[in-house]
């Protein structure tokens, strides 16, 4: 469904030029609901609007859809559905009305437009909405219009960017089971960029992180996850003393790894901290040593983008 080669878009500024998306391969295949992570300036929205026709490659070829996104703009925008950052709703329309005037503008006859828009209002929870204003619903309704827009003419593959930012949690759930169930309807090839790790982690099937232009890691959350070597153990003990008996003592355990300690806390990683945990405990016990709290961390996306590059992909969203 996406097939890029080489892909590069560089900007030319003041100070230079600015290689923003830099030899790209990326291969989506049709049905997939891929999360396109990165921290800020990685080249996200730069790849997002190549794909989408908006802005011009450098160098290299995609294609979208089985369109060339160079040679056949037109074809590639009939095929792809785009949810972009702002708003698209928003002439002062009634919501039904902004829907069926985005279905002619797709080419659809009002009765196709007008029958695809009341299909979209019900699987989106947005019935009732016919004659409101689209700029006097909520923001999860307004969220859900938007994608609605980009829906209306049955596209084989939806690009989100950003769909859920500025949603509070609940909206956040809600959106995203209205999509998971229009995808389960339509097979709609999904292509999404977010800001929230965990809901890559919970709703994306794949995972591709960017940085500096180019593709660092590309799997399921959970072989993401694995590249980070086991979970992490923290024991806090009464004492730095406590701590550092406690670290000699669970050094021999078998399957824990880089046993350190900080101040009254001990680390360490293990290969799965449910099936160790029992053993270190019983080991720090029998060496009359008191714990006062014992925490399992299991490795997030983030960690895993903090051991490809060093850094937090959380802080640099921040
Ligand atoms: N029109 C432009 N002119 C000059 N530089 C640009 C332009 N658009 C993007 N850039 C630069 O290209 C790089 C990639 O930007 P891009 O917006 O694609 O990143 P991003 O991953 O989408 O970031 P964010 O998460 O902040 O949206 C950045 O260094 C950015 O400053």
């Amino acid at each position: 469904m996406i097939r890029t080669r080489d892909l590069a878009r560089t900007f030319q500024t003041k100070g230079g030029a600015v290689e923003a998306v830099r030899g790209l391969d990326l291969d989506i295949g049709a049905g997939e609901l891929v999360a396109f992570l990165g921290p800020n300036g990685a080249g996200k929205s730069t790849t997002l609007r190549m794909l989408t026709t908006l802005l011009l490659p450098t160098s290299g070829s995609a294609a979208v859809a089985g369109c060339d996104v160079v040679a056949d703009p037109k074809g590639v925008r009939r095929r792809i559905g785009y949810v972009g950052q702002g708003h698209a709703a928003g002439t002062g329309q009634y919501v039904a009305d902004e829907l069926v005037s985005q279905g002619r503008l797709y080419g659809l006859s009002k009765a196709e437009a007008r029958s695809r828009a009341a299909e979209l209002m019900a699987d989106l929870d947005l019935e009732g909405l016919d004659k409101r204003e689209a700029a006097h619903i909520s923001g999860g309704q307004q969220r859900r219009l938007d994608i609605a827009m980009g829906l209306i003419h049955q596209p084989e593959l939806l690009f989100l960017d950003e769909p859920s930012t500025g949603l509070d949690p609940h909206s956040r759930a809600n959106l995203w089971s209205h999509i998971t169930r229009l995808r389960e309807r339509y097979g709609t090839t999904i292509l999404l960029t977010t800001h929230y790790l965990d809901e890559a982690d919970s709703i994306a099937e794949r995972v591709i992180v960017i940085d500096h232009g180019s593709v660092i890691a590309d799997g399921t959350p959970d072989e993401l996850k694995g590249k980070v070597s086991g979970d992490l153990v923290s024991l806090e003990a009464g004492s730095e003393e406590d701590a550092r008996a406690a670290a000699a003592a669970v050094e021999g355990v078998p399957a824990t790894h880089s046993v350190d300690v900080s101040a009254a806390t001990v680390r360490m990683r293990v290969d799965r901290g449910d099936a160790v945990l029992p053993e270190v405990l019983r080991t720090v016990d029998a060496h009359g040593l008191e714990l006062r709290t014992v925490q399992v961390h299991r490795p997030s996306l983030d960690d895993v983008f903090l051991t490809l590059t060093g850094r937090s992909l959380r802080e640099s969203a921040e």
